[in-house]
């Protein structure tokens, strides 16, 4: 079973830029309590980011998902997502992704910098890195946690303001079911 380590929280919502805010998950279970508005959610949205490289709902395409650099006093703010989880192999994987917003004169700049996934090579035993340009790490991530990005998206890491999704209508009902279960998979099968 795949299984978090810690992750690193920098510059994201509330967490600050100028903090090392590591959360360790213990096993079998972690429970994030808190006042309204610690960031509990963040934390799972940041779980989610850093797994599927979804941004969460209502963002303004990231601008309100980076530290505000009003908040911080700054005109750019750099943020950071470091994930360290064990594979159903128990082999111990790092993602490490880079954000960062700049205040322009009339408006707020959202920049998604470098995607890093280290691994490890099992047959040398040394650590690998893997840049975003080198490969798609969004979809390498799932096949490393044993689970699809559908229900990493929609079931593990769901965010609150999208849980309603099972009460929605047939035909959203039909199309999320459809990427959970991997439907094309079955349809798109053709016998030789
Ligand atoms: N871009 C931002 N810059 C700075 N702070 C932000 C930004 N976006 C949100 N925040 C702050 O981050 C916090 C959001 O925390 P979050 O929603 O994760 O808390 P929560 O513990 O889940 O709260 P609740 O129990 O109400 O759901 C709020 O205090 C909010 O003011």
């Amino acid at each position: 079973m795949c299984t978090l380590d810690k992750m690193l929280i920098k510059g994201i919502r509330s967490f600050s830029p100028d903090n090392q805010n590591v959360i360790e998950f213990y096993k079998p279970l972690t429970l994030i309590v808190g006042q309204n508005g610690a960031g509990k959610t963040t934390i799972i949205e940041c779980l989610k980011q850093a797994c599927t490289g979804a941004l969460p709902p209502n963002t303004r395409s990231g601008q309100s998902f980076i530290h505000d650099p009003k908040v911080a006093g700054e005109t750019e703010v750099k943020a950071l997502i470091k994930l360290r989880f064990r594979t159903f192999r128990e082999e111990p994987i790092v993602v490490i992704r880079t954000f960062q917003l700049t205040q322009k004169k009339l408006a707020l700049q959202y920049k998604a910098l470098d995607n890093t996934l280290q691994t490890y090579n099992r047959e040398t035993g040394v650590k690998e890195a893997l840049a975003y340009r080198c490969a798609d790490i969004d979809r390498h991530i799932p096949v490393l946690m044993g689970v699809s990005q559908a229900v990493l998206e929609n079931v593990i890491f769901v965010h609150q303001e999208e849980s309603n999704w099972p009460l929605a209508d047939t035909q959203t009902l039909k199309k999320k079911f459809d990427e959970i279960f991997s439907v094309e998979k079955y349809t798109k099968v053709s016998i030789p």
